[in-house]
């Protein structure tokens, strides 16, 4: 099966800043994709790009088959995408919005509206510039479901969402994923991730530092904690495959976040002179977020083990 949207290369220079750095990314039909990433890693320009909104500086991407920077209107046309701050004609009642909205699609457009309407329990007659920013957010997703799109963007879908609309929100996520359209959402909220995606990536300064199944990335991330005899002692570095994620080091203890771990590198950890003790389990999402986007990624070995060198002194 064709992917349901691809990027190579992506990159995005601004006057001020470089919003994204060479991002690749592939992401299938059928499933829930989650973007994580701090303040300002790029999200929203990503999705900006993926939708048309914006050239990238250059890179290529395809939405459903078609280039958005060539046909921005195509792809818009058979998507649904909610921004982060929705753009809706204030001046319209929520009734009139949908009416207003259904002309571009077909006669069951406005059905599925009405219902979501009513299921959120929102008053058809009132104006948008009166409804609260949750109301606002309630409509903006209801018209961008009723044209049953098989890809739905959402930039912060749940942000402004008390946590029951919220729950069954995301649990209709999963459901969409069920019938085979596909679901690409950017969160802050780790845990609503960790609850409803497939797959995730972390986004941290323009660049994926992590890419792939969430059930995966849960299994295979590390910590591990080294305690060594002297603060200036220096221990080995993890060869291949492990993909450290980042250290940090506080007295004689250092704090490791590793991909692939092998079991025996934690042997050779304990061999090591100087090394008191070293405890290891898996990291959770939260964990693994933090450690992705803290900072510079250390250098990764290019070969094999690199052996262990003698305290500096
Ligand atoms: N039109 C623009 N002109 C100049 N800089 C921009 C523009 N749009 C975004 N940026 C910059 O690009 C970087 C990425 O911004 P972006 O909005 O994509 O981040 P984000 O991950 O969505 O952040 P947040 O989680 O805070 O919404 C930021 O440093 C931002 O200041």
């Amino acid at each position: 099966m064709q992917p349901v949207i691809t990027a190579k290369q992506l990159t995005m220079h601004f006057r001020r800043c470089e919003a994204l750095r060479g991002v690749d990314l592939q992401i299938e039909p059928g499933t829930v994709f989650a973007l994580l990433g701090e303040n300002g890693a790029g999200k929203t320009t990503l999705i900006r790009i993926l939708t048309g909104f914006q050239k990238p500086s250059s890179g290529a991407c395809t939405v459903a088959g078609v280039d958005p920077s060539k046909d921005p209107l195509a792809v818009r046309r058979s998507i649904g995408y909610v921004s982060d701050s929705p753009a809706l004609y204030d001046w319209m009642t929520v009734a009139q919005i949908g009416g207003f909205a259904a002309s571009f699609y077909d006669r069951e457009f406005l059905t599925r509206y009405e219902e979501s309407i009513r299921r959120y329990e929102i008053t058809a007659d009132q104006k948008i510039k009166h409804l609260s920013k949750g109301q606002r957010a309630k409509v903006a997703l209801s018209l961008s479901l009723a044209h049953d799109p098989a890809l739905l963007i959402l930039d912060e879908p749940t942000s402004g969402l008390d946590p029951k609309v919220r729950r069954s929100f995301l649990e209709s996520m999963i459901d969409r994923a069920a019938t085979g359209r596909t679901v690409f959402l950017s969160s802050h909220q780790i845990s609503e991730v960790e609850r409803v995606a497939d797959t995730i990536a972390i986004l941290h300064r323009g660049k994926i530092v992590l890419h792939g199944p969430l059930a995966e990335i849960r299994q295979s991330i590390w910590q591990v904690v080294v305690d060594v005899d002297d603060p200036l002692r220096a221990i080995a570095v993890m060869p291949e495959p492990a993909q450290v994620l980042s250290e940090e080091t506080a007295g004689a203890q250092r704090q490791i976040f590793v991909r692939h771990l092998d079991p025996s590198m934690i042997d050779e950890l304990r061999r090591t002179p100087g090394v008191v003790d070293v405890r290891h389990r898996v990291a959770t999402l939260e964990e693994t977020f933090v450690a992705c986007t803290s900072g510079e990624l250390p250098a990764q070995p290019s070969i094999a083990s690199v052996p262990v060198r003698e305290a500096v002194q």
